[in-house]
């Protein structure tokens, strides 16, 4: 991976879309940077009576549209650059998707495979406390990202309803159902990169029925969205995390290759695969659709001479660097950004926040049709500006409506 700084690629971004909108230089400014960081030292307890000193951020990046809005990462790649990108990515995410939300980020500085279940409670609860006085159902609200999940939301949610002496599950989304989380949550992410994908292949006269897939990173992100393309017939023929990639010349199972990593900490290794490749030459595949689901910066401009896919759904945020999308625009590699592609997960979080502000749960077939009814909307409305105002891509697209919609909150 190129060390390509996400914090520049995020204002590059912004400049290339900010060329077809009337903002002046300051408003611009305003557009790239973030309103408020936390940056705070943890101090926490070990398993053996030791302490450790954890570095933990929380960006509220813009909050024109509504209560900031993203979710909390753990990994030690975590630094200050990274949560600004990842916070600027949830205002055009929010914005793209229509959901009267602003956007922010939070990280720990960790590799939670080092620690005990009791020790990341710890860590949790610590990062929760310093939060507190930061988030609240119209103030801030967090999710899962990398290494986060249903858990560490439970936590931080309990402990920011015990230093507040009240009941409010909507101060953070992405908890189990019973405590309050929303069905469709942990999948939302997955749906909704499959079903911009599915759009596009209709976009193109393509059909998903036996289509090729590629799918990097099986974590929450990947493995749904490689089990729901399955579902709708299509090979998965690749699969990778960090350990490598494996190849299934006619497809693999995702169900069973997931039971597999469960098992044994990794997709390497699964005996039903026919051959091992390394992550590169996944990314490289000659495969109708890839869908990037692991960390930033993973496809850059030497990978993306070489990427044969004709469609890419983003699911991971900021998988491909500017450089490599400029290769990929030349190369007509039809690009799904990850502001829509990875939409479903901030989506579903907001109908999660509607629920428990409501105290009134919906089923799983309401979540996922309005998920998949928004993201419908929203992509055709992206080649719509792609089209009609002659914009250089889809991404392009998805930085001009969503900015707009940002400046228009703003004024
Ligand atoms: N969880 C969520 O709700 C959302 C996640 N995302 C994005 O999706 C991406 C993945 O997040 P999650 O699935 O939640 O995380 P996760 O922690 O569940 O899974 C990450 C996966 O990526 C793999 N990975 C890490 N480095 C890799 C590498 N160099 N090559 C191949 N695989 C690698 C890991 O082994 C793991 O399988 C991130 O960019 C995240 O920001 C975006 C929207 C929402
Ligand atoms: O569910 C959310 O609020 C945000 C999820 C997230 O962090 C993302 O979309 O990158």
């Amino acid at each position: 991976m190129t060390e390509v700084n996400p914090y520049s690629s995020l204002r590059t971004q912004i400049d290339e879309a900010a060329e077809y909108l009337d903002v002046t230089a300051g408003q611009l400014e305003r557009l790239k940077t973030p309103e408020r960081i936390l940056e705070t030292n943890l101090a926490v307890e070990m398993d053996d009576g030791s302490t450790e000193v954890f570095r933990a951020y929380r960006s509220q990046f813009n909050g024109d549209r509504g209560p900031y809005k993203g979710g909390i990462r753990y990994h030690p790649a975590v630094d200050r650059d990274e949560v600004k990108a990842l916070s600027g990515w949830m205002v055009y995410k929010t914005a793209v998707s229509d959901v009267p939300l602003g956007g922010g980020k939070g990280g720990i500085v960790v590799d939670p495979r080092d620690y005990s279940a009791a020790e990341l409670e710890r860590i949790t609860r610590a990062f929760a406390t310093e939060l507190t006085p930061l988030i609240g159902v119209d103030r801030d609200i967090p999710a899962p990202d990398v290494n986060t999940g249903q858990r560490e939301m439970n936590w931080i949610k309990d402990t920011y309803e015990r230093i507040e002496n009240t009941t409010e599950p909507g101060v953070i989304t992405g908890k189990d159902l019973s405590s309050g989380g929303s069905e469709g949550r942990v999948e939302a992410t997955g749906r909704s990169t499959v079903v911009a994908a599915r759009e596009a292949f209709d976009y193109l006269d393509k059909d998903v029925e036996h289509a090729t897939v590629a799918v990097q990173g099986y974590g929450n992100a990947g493995w749904i969205a490689a089990r729901l393309i399955y579902e709708m017939g299509a090979n998965v023929v690749a699969v990778s995390d960090s350990s490598g990639a494996i190849y299934g010349e006619d497809t693999l199972d995702p169900v069973d290759v997931k039971e597999y990593k469960r098992e044994t900490g990794s997709v390497v290794g699964y005996p039903d695969a026919d051959q091992e490749l390394t992550n590169e030459e996944l990314l490289t595949l000659d495969v109708d659709l890839l869908i990037p689901a692991a960390l930033e910066n993973a496809i850059d401009e030497s990978i993306a001479q070489n990427i044969a896919a004709d469609v890419i759904s983003e699911a991971a945020n900021g998988p491909i660097t500017p450089e490599a999308d400029d290769v990929l625009r030349e190369t007509d590699t039809l690009v799904i950004p990850d502001i829509l592609a990875n939409a479903g997960g901030v989506v579903v979080s907001y109908f999660e926040w509607v629920q428990n502000r409501q105290r009134f749960y919906w089923s799983k077939d309401r979540v996922n049709e309005e998920l998949d009814e928004k993201i419908v909307e929203q992509f055709w409305n992206l080649v719509d500006a792609y089209e009609n105002r002659d914009l250089p891509s889809l991404r392009t697209a998805a930085y001009v409506v969503a900015l707009q919609r940002v400046i228009d909150a703003g004024e």
